[in-house]
């Protein structure tokens, strides 16, 4: 498949019907070929994406300084990431182009499953702009409900057990960065986002109007996802694919931003809670031969290994990076 399609998801809310099983069906050919679909009929209103972007903006134009206040730390992997702060540890050298602000899922201070895992935690709600956590939360809870509907339409595609997906995310790990792109010159060699896999089990992005991310069909071509506004693209990560036994597809996809204009974009990553183990639920393809993944174990070896003086090791393979 060289192609994305788009998919009207609104039929999954009348499962049953004839639409639902053909929606289903759209939906696990996308995530089995190419392991990217465009989506539309969500309900969230293109406003809740509008004022996520603007909340974007306003959050990269505080000033470097008050930035690096809330700067990411070893030990807190929330807050600000500073431009090229993570050079890719794949021995190139050249850092990606973009400035982030890493974001999980929001639990208080006193939550009891801090005590079970110590990467649960509030934000660093930005102080400069105070409407910064009402709007990102708003749409964050959205997103939680098109996942919710998604994971539903793939155990009905792949015959799961009604459930056993979705209620993986109850407490989920799942997180957000906040990501701006400054504009490269046509000559200029490296990229916003290097080509990579997601670690997490899905990804959805509202796409920003000026392009820029590019995914790999399984010939080797680069494609850009053709998203009409108020849609989200929807990418299959390492998770569902192990979950699956290797039928959907986590598929390399980068990001180049040579529109001459600033690039604002919002990834919504969704992981199940920390003490799932995801492996197989399905009989593995033929070839399809990776380790269960322990989801709290595997999201401290991707804070931990994002730091280009870390190396991931046996224990933690792949880890979203590509080898040749
Ligand atoms: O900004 C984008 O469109 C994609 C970002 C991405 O691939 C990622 O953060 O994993
Ligand atoms: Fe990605």
């Amino acid at each position: 498949m060289d192609r994305i399609p788009t998919i009207d998801i609104s039929p999954l809310s009348d499962p049953g019907s004839a639409a639902f099983a053909a929606t289903v069906q759209g939906i696990i050919e996308a995530c089995t070929g190419i392991g990217f679909l465009s989506i539309t009929g969500t309900g969230v209103p293109q406003q809740a994406v509008d004022q996520v972007r603007q909340t974007t903006r306003e959050i990269f134009a505080i000033n470097e300084s008050r930035k690096w206040d809330q700067a990411i730390t070893r030990e807190n992997y929330r807050g600000y990431i500073p431009m090229g702060f993570f050079t890719p540890n794949d021995g190139s050298g050249k850092a990606d182009k973009y400035e982030g602000y890493k974001l999980h899922h929001e639990v208080a201070a006193t939550d009891p499953v801090r005590a079970e895992c110590a990467l649960y935690g509030p934000n660093l709600w930005p102080a400069e702009v105070p409407s910064a956590k009402e709007v990102i939360l708003d749409y964050w809870h959205q997103l939680d409900q098109v996942t919710d509907v998604l994971l539903g339409a793939l155990e009905s595609g792949l015959n799961l057990t009604p459930g056993i997906l979705r209620d993986a995310f109850r407490n989920p790990m799942t997180n957000m960065t906040l990501l701006h792109y400054p504009p490269q010159a046509a000559e200029e060699a490296g990229y916003g986002i290097h080509p990579h896999k997601d670690t997490d089990a899905l990804t959805i992005i509202a796409p920003d109007p000026v392009g820029g991310l590019e995914v790999q069909t399984r010939s080797g071509k680069w494609i850009s996802p053709d998203c009409p506004l108020g849609g989200f693209v929807v990418n299959i990560g390492d998770m569902l694919e192990l979950w699956s036994g290797g039928r959907l597809k986590s598929t390399p996809h980068r990001v180049v931003n040579r529109s001459g204009k600033e690039r604002y974009s919002f990834p919504y990553f969704a992981v199940p809670r920390h003490d799932v183990i995801v492996e197989p639920l399905l009989h593995a393809l033929s070839g399809f031969d990776r380790p269960a993944v322990h989801c709290g174990h595997w999201s401290a070896e991707i804070w931990r290994t994002n730091w280009p003086d870390e190396a991931a090791d046996e224990d933690t393979p792949e880890l979203g990076t590509l080898h040749d």
